[in-house]
């Protein structure tokens, strides 16, 4: 490939550059040859794209497997998210209640006295003990807002600690302007905090890029306690949004990711993840997307009136019954049934869908009437709802130990309908329908072992063996996805807990002699 640049090897000009990921450039073939050793662990798989509609964003180089690592990428800073219960800044763990300590100079929770000492809290510590008032020091175990300005100090001291990112997050898009137009109130306080509390000198305009890049840019993770961090990536911010995602992302505990391709794409495709849960409806997605992000989707699910045949955000007519009210391409448009014209507006379809979730939540409080709330929901929404998946997901909480013949015919039925709506929302290998597949192959051991039980016999007779080899299928596709779960990640424990359940069945197939899939 041509273009200009400087040596990966020598640093002298270069006017080649590897075909592999078409970023580090070469004087020639011999340097590119013995810079390889160094190169490959770098040599991701995408090129940057520009096109006036979407902005830069990343296209895959060559073709990409299912499940082919994209990229690997540790943050450049990494912090509580805007909203957060107590967090400690020295380690990040969730602070309880009882182990609530304050750093003895700035005044911000920790999880005990030696975390003041932290590095990770040393630069940020001086900054904030300028705010002598405490205006922005959480004030107890509370869920607070004020753990926003954190991750914006951090990026602001980037500056000294690390030029090189500096100039990549100085680069990154932030609608500052925009931001600034709309008075959006996070970004006000921020401004307000950070040029007329601390004393470090930041000007206004510096301060709101940093807070508009970490709305746009920053990327959602998890602590080793499960606790809610986000972290900022100099090459995974490049990559664009899709409410069909072709490229998943899984992190460790320290905020490294592992972005890898959910499914096959080919060379030139752009590659793109979901900024927001998939299991959002419609009117979160684009209200989401166009508040904090600034777009509106058009991806081939927000096109699609029927959401790729799933009707996941429509309601039955109320009109007719005889079809959903489906929106319009680009919104701000009613919604309409096509058997019968009716029309509703979208925030009358969002409202009673939302109303209908909240209910849901509140009142499927034992067994039974979760069952009932399911039946209601499948009565006005289509059964790929997400309505109608709300309260599914509260009857299988509420069944998850119950064994009897019914109740496990229910969660059979509920499970394979959810794999079945995911796989249409999300297609290929997802942590969610790896983890979907765990639990409905774990309904598959309990009913034999129940059949077992209550035939009092030890070993599992030949009709059983059915339900050991749906569940060994079932186990197989799981941990296969689960595989590609990064090797600090804690959810790695799901794919400990399939291999075990797996080990567990082919005993049982043992035991009856029964040949199993799989093996
Ligand atoms: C994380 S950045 C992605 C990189 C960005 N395109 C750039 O040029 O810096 C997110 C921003 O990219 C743009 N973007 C991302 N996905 C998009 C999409 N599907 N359609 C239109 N714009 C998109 C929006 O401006 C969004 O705020």
């Amino acid at each position: 490939m041509e273009g200009g640049g400087r040596c990966g090897q020598c640093g002298g000009e270069a006017s080649l550059r590897c075909g592999g990921c078409s970023v580090v450039h070469y004087c020639s073939k011999n340097h590119q040859r013995q810079h390889w050793p160094i190169h490959k662990a770098q040599c991701w798989p995408f090129t940057l794209a520009t096109d006036p509609g979407t902005g830069r964003h990343l296209v895959a180089s060559r073709n990409l497997q299912e499940g082919q690592l994209v990229v690997r990428e540790a943050p450049v800073v990494l912090g509580p998210t805007a909203d957060s219960f107590p967090i400690c800044l020295g380690c990040h763990c969730p602070i309880t209640e009882e182990g609530f300590s304050r750093c003895p100079r700035c005044s911000w929770p920790l999880c005990s006295l030696d975390c003041a000492a932290a590095p990770l809290h040393q630069a940020e510590c001086a900054v904030l003990a300028t705010d002598t008032k405490g205006v922005a020091v959480p004030p107890g175990y509370v869920k607070t807002p004020r753990y926003d300005v954190i991750l914006v100090l951090r990026c602001l001291l980037l500056q000294e600690t690390n030029p090189a990112a500096w100039e990549k997050v100085r680069a990154m898009e932030s609608h500052a302007e925009r931001r600034r137009q709309e008075n959006e109130p996070h970004t006000e306080i921020a401004v307000a905090y950070f040029t007329k509390v601390l004393d470090a000198g930041w000007d206004e305009e510096t301060v709101r890029h940093v807070h508009g890049a970490i709305i746009t840019n920053a990327i959602n993770t998890y602590g080793a306690r499960r606790e809610a961090l986000r972290g900022l990536y100099t090459t995974l911010y490049l990559m664009n949004h899709s409410c069909c995602p072709n490229v998943t992302i899984r992190s460790e505990p320290d905020g490294t990711v592992y972005a890898r391709a959910a499914v096959p794409i080919k060379k030139g495709q752009p590659l793109l993840f979901s900024y927001l849960p998939p299991s959002d409806p419609l009117w979160r997605r684009q209200g989401d997307l166009t508040s904090l992000y600034y777009f509106r989707c058009n991806c081939e699910r927000c096109i699609d009136h029927t959401e790729l045949g799933t009707y996941f955000s429509s309601p039955l007519c109320p009109q007719c019954s005889g079809g959903f009210l489906e929106p319009y391409e680009g919104g701000g448009r009613p919604w309409s049934c096509p058997e019968c014209g009716e029309e509703q507006p979208e925030e009358e379809v969002a409202r009673q869908a939302e109303e209908y979730v909240k209910r849901i939540q509140e009142e499927s409080t034992d067994m039974e009437a979760a069952l009932q709330m399911l039946t209601d929901a499948a009565n006005t929404f289509h059964t790929n709802h997400f309505v109608w998946l709300t309260a599914a997901q509260m009857v299988l909480h509420h069944l998850q130990d119950s064994t009897t013949p019914h109740t496990l015919s229910v969660r059979r039925d509920l499970w394979q309908r959810i794999i079945g709506l995911y796989q249409r929302l999300e297609p290929g290998a997802t942590r969610r329908k790896g983890v979907s597949l765990f639990n409905a192959a774990l309904v598959e051991k309990e009913a034999v072992e129940v059949q077992m039980a209550a035939s009092e016999k030890k070993v599992p007779s030949k009709g059983l063996e059915e339900g050991l080899n749906r569940a060994v299928t079932m186990l197989d596709a799981s941990i296969k996805i689960l595989e590609l779960e990064p090797p600090a990640s804690t959810e790695l424990r799901w794919l400990e807990a399939a291999r075990k359940v797996r080990e567990h069945m082919f005993d049982l197939i043992a035991t009856t002699g029964g040949v199993a899939v799989g093996q």
